[in-house]
């Protein structure tokens, strides 16, 4: 059984990890896979997009995998390898880690390479990088953590090539050529044999770019130093404060955050879409990251799944039934030098929450004025 193959998968938000996932946990040679998921911002939306795998499914807290969650990783991988040894576990044949989309790859690939005990019971066999096709220039232009997961992949997996003509994939993938000379880059809408995919051999640094072995290396220096936080750049304070009571994610990658709209009540479509529309046309590319699953008024028991990818929404779809816990609505936004505040006051405005400080939904609807008045 040992040592299990791990396979990471990552990718920058939007670019279609839980997609592929999904569509590879369909897979029959895929059976006893352990799936490894972790959420950046705090209610678990993840977890119910990722569908038909509950029992195999563990997730890590709120929080990036690169930094806080680290330690929760090494310890859930641990735990794993023990109850398989003292046969609480029946079998596992594989084990897929997906990375949140802002992760730095490096301090993960090197958690699972250098810890003493997971290094003899797993064996690293993949990072899977999935680049959108749509979005990928101008992502790995904006955001370093794009590049370095595109850098350190075994497999460059392109995804949304339905939406991008052939002749825009050219010098996509010249780019990906030359920041990974290495990495086979697919088409994953091509990938006859998705099962396939994931076994790329022995992961081996050496066969990546300077870049990589130097990202590899700076990693194994900051795990030798207790204080390596200080040298990290993340805000670990803010996320443990986060996690008692707070409702965004203080996480410094630039500007960006992370912050969480919930409300208990049914809302309309109409609503729904008109949020929407405002926030895409105010912020457009800001816009990090939409991610929600919405307690529709006209159809409750079909919760609404919608995907908004900077300029881009995706066609919104409807999950068959609620997974488990409380309904309602739940929206993850990820996003770059934006308000909260304004977001939080339109999104109280259009599911009419009144507030002391803000026109309610009516004033909004009926006096378009009302809305380019706001501060934004
Ligand atoms: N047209 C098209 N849409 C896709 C494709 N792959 C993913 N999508 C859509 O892109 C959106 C985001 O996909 P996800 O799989 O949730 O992306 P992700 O990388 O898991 O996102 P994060 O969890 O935010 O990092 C969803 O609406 C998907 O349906 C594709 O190949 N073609």
């Amino acid at each position: 059984m040992f040592p299990i193959p791990v396979s990471v998968l990552t990718g920058f938000l939007g670019s279609g990890k839980t997609t592929l996932l999904n569509r590879l946990l369909k897979e029959p040679a895929l059976a006893d896979t352990a799936v490894i998921v972790n959420e950046f911002g705090e209610v678990s939306i993840d977890h119910a997009l990722v569908e038909n795998a509950t029992d195999g499914v563990i997730e890590l807290g709120g929080g990036c995998l690169c930094c806080t969650v680290r330690g929760e990783l090494v310890d859930t991988l641990t735990d794993l390898v023990e109850r398989l040894r003292d046969g609480r576990l029946g079998s596992l044949k594989r084990i897929v880690i997906e990375t949140t989309g802002l992760a730095d790859p490096a301090p993960v690939l090197h958690a699972l390479m250098a810890h003493p005990l997971l290094v003899q019971a797993l064996r690293l066999d993949g990072v899977l990088t999935t680049i959108d096709a749509v979005h990928g220039s101008s992502t790995l232009d904006g955001h370093p953590e794009a590049v370095k997961q595109a850098a350190v992949a075994d497999r460059i997996l392109l995804t949304k090539t339905d939406l991008v003509g052939p002749e825009d994939l050219v010098p996509l993938r010249a780019r990906l050529a030359a920041l990974n000379p290495n990495a086979d880059i697919l088409d994953v809408s091509e990938a006859a044999d998705l099962p396939a995919l994931l076994a790329c051999g022995l992961y081996d640094p050496q066969t990546k770019t300077a870049d990589v072995r130097r990202w590899l290396g700076a990693a194994a220096m900051m795990d030798q130093d207790d204080d390596h936080h200080h040298h990290h750049g993340h805000e670990h304070g803010e996320h443990d404060h986060h996690h008692h009571h707070g409702d965004h994610d203080d996480h410094d990658h630039s500007g960006i955050r992370s912050f969480t709209l919930t409300h208990p009540h049914p809302i309309s479509s109409a609503a729904v879409e008109m949020f929407v529309d405002l926030l895409q046309a105010s912020y457009g590319e800001r816009l990090l990251r939409m991610k929600g699953i919405i307690e529709l008024v006209e159809d409750r028991d079909h919760p609404l799944v919608l995907h908004g990818v900077q300029t881009i929404l995706h066609p919104p779809a409807r999950l068959q039934r609620w997974p488990d816990g409380p309904r309602g609505t739940r929206m993850v936004l990820i996003t770059r030098d934006i308000e909260e505040d304004y977001v939080r006051r339109l999104f109280a405005a259009l599911t009419s929450q009144p507030r002391v400080d803000s026109p309610d939904r009516m004033a909004l609807t009926e006096n378009p004025l009302a809305i380019a008045g706001l501060r934004i």
